[in-house]
């Protein structure tokens, strides 16, 4: 039984981590970014209710603020949420790669869909969330929701000091290249194994994979599921917000 006390969820049903103990340095100064508030609700609750709107998610682990375990149970025992789904807080890391690995340690038997979603993309469609879970089932070890790229990429020797001008030293070749987003989906075992034995810095979990030698694999990503990281983000989020809420009519 869950801890709801409806029958155990079976191991297809997808858990989902969610890590959201960042600061948001580049928000800028105030609350850890997953607590600030997106049309009057916590960032965090957004991403937590898109995950819970698939069907296929049993499971979501909320990786807090060290120091904010506490108030992220409050949060999510004082909004409306999906009853299907159960809920688990636990406290995070000093990296983001830490406070996945943190989550994924306080994942129950079963599950053997396992999804990653950043909390700083609280606006991801519930058609992103399926396409990934269901691409995971169909057998594919990793799967990230991936868009083509807008601007020319350029690969640069960095500065050593910022603002001072940087050798272009390659362009690669654009129509090759495609811009990341979360959730993103991986069979249980090889997340597990990637955190196990990857070491080194990665930005996100899907690269961990990859250096296993696994499969990853694409899915249409959405312009919506933007991570909202600098203070023009949250511009953008707020109106996204706002058409939604003015199509859905409240
Ligand atoms: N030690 C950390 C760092 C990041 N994250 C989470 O990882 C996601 C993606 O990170 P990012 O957007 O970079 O968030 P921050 O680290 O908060 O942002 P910044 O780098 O601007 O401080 C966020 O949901 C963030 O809360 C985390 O759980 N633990
Ligand atoms: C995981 C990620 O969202 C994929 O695009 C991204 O790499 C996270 O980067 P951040 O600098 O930790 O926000």
């Amino acid at each position: 039984m869950s801890s709801k006390g409806r029958p155990a969820p079976s191991a297809a049903h997808a858990a989902v981590v969610i890590p959201a103990a960042g600061r948001g340095v580049r928000l800028g100064p105030g609350a850890p970014k997953a607590l600030r508030t997106l049309g009057g609700t916590p960032m965090l609750i957004h991403a937590v209710r898109a995950m819970a709107a698939s069907r296929h998610v049993a499971l979501v682990v909320v990786v807090a603020p060290s120091d904010g375990v506490a108030e992220v149970r409050s949060l999510l025992d004082s909004h409306a949420l999906p009853e299907r789904t159960d809920f688990l807080v636990v406290p995070g890391g000093e990296t983001r790669q830490e406070s996945v690995r943190l989550g994924l340690e306080a994942l129950p038997a079963g599950h053997e869909v396992v999804l990653v979603h950043d909390a700083a993309r609280p606006l991801v469609p519930v058609d992103t969330v399926d396409a990934v879970i269901e691409t995971v089932r169909d057998g594919a070890p990793a799967v990230v929701p991936a868009l083509p790229l807008a601007d020319t990429v350029k690969e640069v020797e960095p500065a050593a000091v910022d603002g001072e001008p940087e050798p272009v030293v390659a362009t690669p070749a654009r129509a090759r290249l495609r811009a990341v987003q979360t959730p993103q989906g991986f069979d249980r075992t090889a997340l597990l194994r990637a955190h196990k034995e990857v070491d080194g810095e990665v930005t996100d979990d899907a690269s961990m994979v990859e250096r296993l030698g696994l499969r990853v694999v694409t899915v249409p990503g959405h312009e919506e599921a933007f991570k909202v990281t600098r203070p023009l983000d949250l511009v953008l989020a707020e109106a996204v917000l706002a058409r939604r809420r003015r199509n859905d009519g409240f």
